[in-house]
């Protein structure tokens, strides 16, 4: 592991999916942007991602925009999981490379660890095992676009890194019913059971799977620190190396929320992975840890819900 200093000072940085959930927390670390609208480029075409790059010639590159979604989604939209996020992983590298970027953070997700990997997860158990049945598309693509990052750094030289973070939440989540994660669904459906009067509400799945979550903040601090200090072919994760079970969490939610009725777990719901708890040591080494508690994340989450922060259903 190479640790650097890498200046983001006077260069142009790109955000790609800046109005996402990770994307616009990292426009709010006051870093100097270049963005442009998904309208205008999408970054699934190919043409019009070469041009616009041609175009900008950005130096620097957070590569933050992905087709993504909760469970449900990912098992639900297959074809658009693994396309998308081949081919917006695929267009961005080859025109960050064809343009001569100093740097490119890929983000994957740590869903492309092997399903059964051994606890804590760590970066090198990648492609040791099957992968989770309802998220296969969305992580091969995310593999692919690691090995893309790993083979321009060999092939080129380039500086391209690539970062594995946990499950996100925070400002700017999405909150479909049906097709978020899980933090944005419950944070909706106990705060809608408390306006009902409602006296349960249920929690998909057995209760029992485990997940690691991480505040969108500190998730942005991550990867300014990462950008700033690191570079090397390892991917790095970036997570709390503290997980709770579903069944726990929701409780944590409910408490927030302030929803006294009772919590039932709808086991016709897949549970998915049964645990999913990222080894943390090299983002350690490399002089970063996460600052927000679980309880406090949540109530920004919340108290950002509550004001309508609300990214379109998708
Ligand atoms: N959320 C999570 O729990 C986790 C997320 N990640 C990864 O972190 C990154 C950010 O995720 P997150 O912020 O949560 O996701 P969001 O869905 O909130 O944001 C994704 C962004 O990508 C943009 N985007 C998607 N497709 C295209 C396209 N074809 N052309 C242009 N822009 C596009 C969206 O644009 P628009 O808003 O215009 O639709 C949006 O701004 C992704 O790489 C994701 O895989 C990894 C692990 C966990
Ligand atoms: C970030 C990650 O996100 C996805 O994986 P996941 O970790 O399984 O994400 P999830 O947030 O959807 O669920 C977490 C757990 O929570 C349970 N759960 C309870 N009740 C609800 C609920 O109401 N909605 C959802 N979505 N889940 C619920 C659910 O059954 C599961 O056990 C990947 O596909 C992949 O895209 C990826 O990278």
């Amino acid at each position: 592991m190479a640790n650097v200093r890498f200046e983001l000072t006077g260069k142009s940085v790109y955000v790609a999916g800046h109005r996402g959930m990770v994307g616009s927390a990292l426009v709010r670390e006051d870093v100097r942007l270049v963005t442009v609208d998904r309208r205008e480029v999408d970054l699934c075409d190919q043409a019009a991602v070469f041009d616009w790059f041609a175009k900008v010639r950005p130096q620097v590159i957070f590569l933050a925009a992905a087709k993504v979604g909760g469970i449900l989604a990912n098992d639900t939209l297959r074809a658009e999981f693994i396309y998308d996020n081949i081919a917006i992983a695929a267009n961005v590298i080859h025109a960050a490379h064809l343009n001569g970027a100093e740097k490119l953070m890929f983000l994957g997700s740590s869903c492309i660890y092997p399903k059964l990997a051994s606890q804590p997860l760590r970066e090198d158990s990648m492609l040791t095992g099957p992968l989770e049945p309802t998220n296969e598309p969305y992580a091969i693509a995310k593999i692919a676009g690691i090995k893309m990052a790993e083979a321009y750094r060999s092939q080129y030289r380039c500086d391209f890194i690539s970062v594995m973070p946990t499950n996100l939440y925070g400002p700017g989540d999405n909150y479909h019913p049906e097709y978020s994660h899980v933090v944005a669904a419950l944070i909706r459906r106990f705060h809608e059971a408390k306006i009902a009067d409602a006296n349960t509400v249920a929690v998909w799945g057995t209760g029992t799977p485990r997940r690691e979550f991480l505040y969108v903040d500190d998730m942005a601090d991550a990867c300014v620190h990462l950008m700033k200090s690191y570079s090397g072919a390892e991917l790095i994760n970036i997570g709390t190396g503290e997980d709770i079970t579903i069944a726990e969490f929701a409780r944590v939610v409910a408490d927030v929320i302030g929803y006294r009725g009772e919590i039932s777990f709808d086991t016709s719901r897949p549970d998915g992975t049964p645990r999913k708890l990222l080894d943390v040591s090299r983002l350690a080494r490399l002089g970063w840890r996460a600052s927000t508690s679980l309880e406090d994340g949540i109530r920004r989450a919340y108290e950002a819900y509550l004001a309508g922060a609300l990214v379109p259903a998708r």
